[in-house]
Order: structure tokens, then C-alpha cells, then sequence
């Protein structure tokens, strides 16, 4: 282990420097410890804040003026077309936003939470995919660090518990860990170590979202070398500089020395969540380890249920079709997010219906880099092949594939931009009456198409929703409000609903049950606008509502801890934390 590799960050603590270009001497943490004190919006602020003012709604309210100027200049850089300067201020952006989130745990969340529509952007998809890029490779590793790298090449068992067992020290109750190994960041492949900036954030959204306790939540990224020699060779990286040579067997050492290393030192129940693993791994990994652990895998199973839960929310805005057995489904992408939503959608179609698995299938298409997947196919993946369906021909793209099926919905996990082309909205628009188009892809850059695009090119008739935001559109004087399709919308609350029950297991069932209280949670006036998730402002309600359904199925199905489903909400309450208080 070098130092820089293995070394436990302060992540909570006050010994994080401050960055140049972010002065941070206002911000004092009353996180942990020190008295509670009334939440405020920190929008109320007004004027200028002195400088090292210690209560705490001042507090937030600097960081926001600082903040909202930084957005302003961005929205001024958008609006004059340069990119490159909104590019760089995006990042000033998230890197105050981590210095903050560091140094004053409270603050941060105070402010995420305050303003979450508009900086969950900074801390997560679409910026964290450009931090990843361009913020962890360079300033990003120098001063302040966020979270755990393991050696997967060098550490034994004993390398990875010793490690694990010093974060301890600073971390004594860590109930979530978000792993990753960087080969899949998003949509933008490998990048070694630089993955760090995905369990940086989707833990920063376990804490905003789901109230898991900062000081519980840990970062892990598993060095296991890097494919992209530009990547790896650079100056200063941080990783191994070597290539992802391991063999299965090998990879699959290294994960059970950490999964039991992890379990050993923190509890045989905490959390963790398997996030952006290249494909070749991920599958073998859940099923490795979904019955000897807490775990799930983001991609395959969390997508899955947000895409479902969105599904079964559209049912009530697509005309002449009511279930979701109605619908010919065909996805653009057949990897983890594809494979993984399949199963479940079809697992909700025999919920639906009845019907065998095979029936349920037989309406969902998967279309991938070589074309419709077909049982005519020879050397198809073992993922793929319960889609595999006899066509008497075999589409090699997905433009022929849309048109040989008419689907009713499409869905977009392929990390391949402007593949929802025009001949492919326009010919369902004729076919259908609301099509409905998921383009999930990300972050913005790898998106199918934009939310523009899909309402022009349907007539406005589309259910759109992205895995990364889009702005409102208004068209035939009509306003949509395209849905954010991301799995942040149920990881937070079936994380906290798995450690508020003391789970052994996270289940598909938990996935399905996610999905399902999802859809109840979109409001009328969402529907209204045309969207099929609810505001995201609500997302840390939604999480609760989520939790307390997990927790009282784990307590009842006899996999976790013990207690009646009518104390689970109290339950998950407890398990919540909050900024500024104890
Ligand atoms: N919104 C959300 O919550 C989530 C979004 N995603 C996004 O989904 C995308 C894919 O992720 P994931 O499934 O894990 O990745 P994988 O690498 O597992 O799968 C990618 C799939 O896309 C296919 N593909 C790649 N290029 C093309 C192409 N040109 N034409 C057709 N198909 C193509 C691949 O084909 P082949 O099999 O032939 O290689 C593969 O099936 C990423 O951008 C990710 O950010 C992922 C998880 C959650
Ligand atoms: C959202 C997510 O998990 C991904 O794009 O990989
Ligand atoms: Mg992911």
C-alpha cells in the first residue's frame, strides 16, 4: 500500500485543508456534538455574512450566497453558449461543494437539502460523471481525499481489514459502503481510480436523501488497474498503473478478501452496494454475494426498480395502454441497466397478469451493440438470453429493430448519444398514441436524446424521462416536465430501509416493492405536467416511505432484526440523521 492508496481520509473531520479559490473560514461544523439549532431555508438570506459567524443558519446561508453565485455565473456562461466556461465553473462548483461537505458535514447537507433540484446536479449526475473526467485525476487527489482505495493487485485479507479497521478508528459505526472499481463510470468507461467521485456521491444521496449519518457512510474504490493507457499513464495518477489483467477467479478473490474483510470489521449486516463494475464482473459479483451479504448491485437491480416504478406510474398517462402488459417493450442497450430492468419489468408483468415468466418476457426486446437480440444468435452472453426470442430475422439496428416492432416504450441504456434519432420518435408517434421514452443514459453527454428532441419529434405525445436532469420544455404552448428515471430515487430509502430492519439480504422483492411505492408517490399535479416521478424535493420522504416498507417486509419475512411492521416507521425515523442535530 502506498500512503496515498490505502490511507483513511478525514472525510468528517476538520482537518481537511481548504482549497484555493474556496474559502471555507466561515463554515464551522455543529454537526456532531455541539447544540442543536432550528433549520432554515437558506434562501432567507439576505446581505453579507461576517465572516466567521458560527451559528448555524448563517452558516448555511453564506454557503449559499457563495454557491448561488457560482450558479449564477454558470446560468450567465450557458445563456452566452460558452461551454467551456460553464464546464469549469460546474466543477469550481462541485469542488467547493466536497471541501464544504468535508469540513462541515452539517452545512453541506443543510444547503443540499435546501436546494436539492438544484445542486443535486453538482454533487451527481451529470457533474460528478465530468469530476470523475477531469477533478479526480488532477486537484481533486491533492489536498482533500473522500474515501477509501484498496490495492486490489497487492492487499491480502489482512492488508484490506487493517485498512478498513483504521477508518474504523475515525468511523466507528459504519452502516453503508458503496464499492466500486471504476471500469464502468456512467457512461464513460474506465476510469481507474479516478471512479472514486460515483461512491462520493451516491453516498453524499444516502445521507441527503435516505438520512443515512455521514460519519456511517463509506467510500471504497478498488484499484484493479485501468484499461485506458491515457488514463493510467498520465502524470500523477494514483492508481496502479497496469492493466485490468486479472483473470474471473482473480477478481473474484479480491472481492471475497474485501466482502469479508468489510463484514469482519464492520458487521456481518452493513450495507454495501455494488456501483459501476464493468459487465463482464457485475452479474457474477451480485450473484456471488446477494445470499452471504447485505449487498445489491445499483446498476443492475436499483436502476431496475426506478425504471419500474416510473413504468407503472406512466400507465396513467398513456392512453389505450392501462398495464404494463400492454406495452411492446424494446431497449436500446442490454447490459447491466438493460438485463437488470427486463427481469424486474418482467417480473411486475406476471405480478400484473399471471402470466408464466416466459410469457411475461416475450414483451420485452433487447436490442444491443450488434443489433435485436434474437435466439438466432450464436455466442450471445448468458444475461441475455432469456430475451432471446425466435424472429424469422435479426434487425442489426435499432432503428429496424423499432420498426419491425412497433414498441409502445423505449428505454435507453446504452451510453450512446443521439441514437433516439427523428425516423425512430416520428414512427412511433405514428404508432402510438403516447409513446413513452426513457433515456437513461449518462450522464447528459451519453443521453439517447434530449428531452427537446423527444417532445418535438412526438408531437408533444411522449412520457419522457433521463437518468440525468433536463429542463422543463414547453411546446404547442404546452409545458412537459421531463422525469429524472435515476436510480437515486430508490437506493437512499431501500438502504435505509435494509439497515433500519437489520436486513441479511436485499431482495429482489425489495426492488419490486421499492418500485411499486414509487409509482403511488407521483401526485396528480405530476401527472399533470406529464411526469411520472414525484418533485425531487420530496425525495427524502419518498425514502422514508420506501424504508419503513423495506424494513417491516425484512422483520416479517424473518431476515433481519425483529419488530411489528406498525414500529417500522419509528424505526427508520431513528435510523435518520439530520444536519445540526445530535
Ligand atoms: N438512469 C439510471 O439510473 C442509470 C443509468 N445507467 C446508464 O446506462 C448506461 C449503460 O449502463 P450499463 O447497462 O451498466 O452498461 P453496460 O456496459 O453493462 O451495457 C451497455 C449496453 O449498451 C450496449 N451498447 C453499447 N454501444 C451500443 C450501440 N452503439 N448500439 C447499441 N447498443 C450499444 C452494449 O452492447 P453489447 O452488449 O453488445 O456490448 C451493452 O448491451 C450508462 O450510460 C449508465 O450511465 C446505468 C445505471 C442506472
Ligand atoms: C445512475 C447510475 O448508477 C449510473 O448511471 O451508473
Ligand atoms: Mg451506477
Amino acid at each position: 500500500f502506498s500512503p496515498a492508496k490505502s490511507a483513511p481520509f478525514m472525510r468528517n473531520g476538520f482537518s481537511a485543508p481548504a482549497k484555493s479559490g474556496t474559502s471555507t473560514s466561515a463554515y464551522i461544523d455543529h454537526g456532531f456534538g455541539s447544540p442543536s439549532s432550528p433549520l432554515t431555508h437558506p434562501s432567507r438570506a439576505k446581505g453579507v455574512v461576517p465572516m466567521g459567524y458560527v451559528g448555524p443558519d448563517v452558516q448555511v446561508d453564506a454557503a449559499w450566497q457563495r454557491v448561488k453565485g457560482m450558479l449564477d455565473a454558470i446560468t450567465a456562461a450557458k445563456e452566452a453558449g460558452d461551454e467551456d466556461l460553464e464546464a469549469s465553473l460546474s466543477l469550481t462548483v462541485y469542488s467547493h461543494l466536497q471541501t464544504l461537505s468535508s469540513i462541515s458535514p452539517s452545512t453541506f447537507y443543510s444547503l443540499l437539502l435546501a436546494q436539492l433540484p438544484l445542486l443535486m446536479p453538482f454533487v451527481y449526475t451529470p457533474v460528478v460523471g465530468a469530476a470523475c473526467k477531469d477533478w479526480y485525476g488532477t486537484i481533486g487527489h491533492t489536498g482533500l481525499e473522500t474515501g477509501v482505495y484498496i490495492d486490489g493487485f497487492e492487499s491480502s485479507k489482512s492488508d484490506m481489514v487493517r485498512v478498513l479497521s483504521t477508518y474504523k478508528e475515525s468511523h466507528p459505526s459504519v452502516q453503508a459502503i458503496v464499492v466500486t472499481d471504476g471500469e464502468r463510470i456512467l457512461g464513460l468507461g474506465d476510469l481507474g481510480v479516478h471512479g472514486m467521485g460515483i461512491p462520493v456521491g451516491k453516498l453524499h444521496l444516502y445521507t441527503a436523501c435516505g438520512g443515512i449519518d455521514p460519519a456511517k457512510c463509506l467510500p471504497v474504490t478498488m484499484d484493479l488497474g485501468c484499461n485506458v493507457e491515457a488514463i493510467r499513464d498520465a502524470p500523477g495518477y494514483m492508481g496502479t498503473r497496469r492493466g485490468r489483467d486479472l483473470s474471473s477467479d482473480e477478481f473474484d478473490k479480491v472481492m471475497e478478501n474485501f466482502m469479508e474483510a468489510a463484514m469482519e470489521v464492520f458487521g456481518r449486516n452493513t450495507l454495501i452496494q455494488f456501483e459501476d463494475f464493468g459487465n463482464k464482473n457485475a452479474f457474477r459479483l451480485l450473484e456471488d454475494w446477494r445470499g452471504k451479504s447485505t449487498s445489491f448491485n445499483d446498476d443492475i437491480q436499483g436502476t431496475a426498480s426506478v425504471v419500474v416504478g416510473g413504468l407503472l406510474a406512466s400507465l396513467k398517462l398513456t392512453e389505450g395502454i392501462d398495464r404494463l402488459a400492454d406495452h411492446t417493450f424494446v431497449f436500446l442497450g442490454a447490459g447491466e441497466a438493460g438485463v437488470g430492468i427486463a427481469e424486474l419489468l418482467a417480473y411486475a408483468i406476471q405480478q400484473e397478469t399471471g402470466c408464466t415468466p416466459a410469457e411475461a418476457r416475450k414483451h420485452i426486446n433487447l436490442v444491443d451493440s450488434k443489433g435485436l437480440v434474437t435466439a438466432e444468435r450464436e455466442n450471445l452472453q448468458h444475461h441475455k438470453q432469456p430475451f432471446a426470442h425466435q424472429r424469422s430475422t435479426s434487425p442489426t439496428t435499432f432503428e429496424e429493430s423499432v420498426k419491425l416492432l412497433n414498441p409502445t416504450a423505449i428505454i435507453g441504456v446504452s451510453a450512446t448519444p443521439n441514437t433516439f434519432t427523428e425516423p425512430i420518435l416520428a414512427h412511433m408517434a405514428a404508432t402510438t398514441t403516447n409513446p413513452v421514452v426513457f433515456a437513461l443514459s449518462n450522464p447528459t453527454s451519453q443521453a439517447e436524446c434530449t428531452a427537446l428532441q423527444a417532445y418535438t419529434w412526438t408531437e408533444g405525445r411522449c412520457v419522457f424521462s433521463s437518468g440525468s436532469p433536463f429542463d422543463k420544455v414547453v411546446i404547442n404552448g404546452v409545458t412537459k416536465v421531463p422525469g429524472q428515471g435515476n436510480n437515486a430515487y430508490v437506493f437512499p430509502g431501500i438502504g435505509l430501509g435494509a439497515i433500519a430492519g437489520g436486513a441479511t439480504s436485499v431482495t429482489e422483492k425489495d426492488m419490486y416493492t421499492a418500485a411499486v411505492t414509487l409509482a403511488g408517490e407521483v401526485g396528480e399535479d405530476r401527472l399533470e405536467v406529464g411526469c411520472c416521478y414525484p418533485e425531487l424535493e420530496r425525495i427524502r420522504e419518498v425514502s422514508e416511505i420506501i424504508a419503513t416498507r423495506i424494513c417491516g417486509d425484512v422483520w416479517e419475512e424473518g431476515r433481519g432484526g425483529e419488530g411489528e411492521r406498525e414500529n417500522a416507521r419509528e424505526k427508520v425515523r431513528e435510523c435518520m440523521w439530520t444536519p445540526f442535530q445530535e
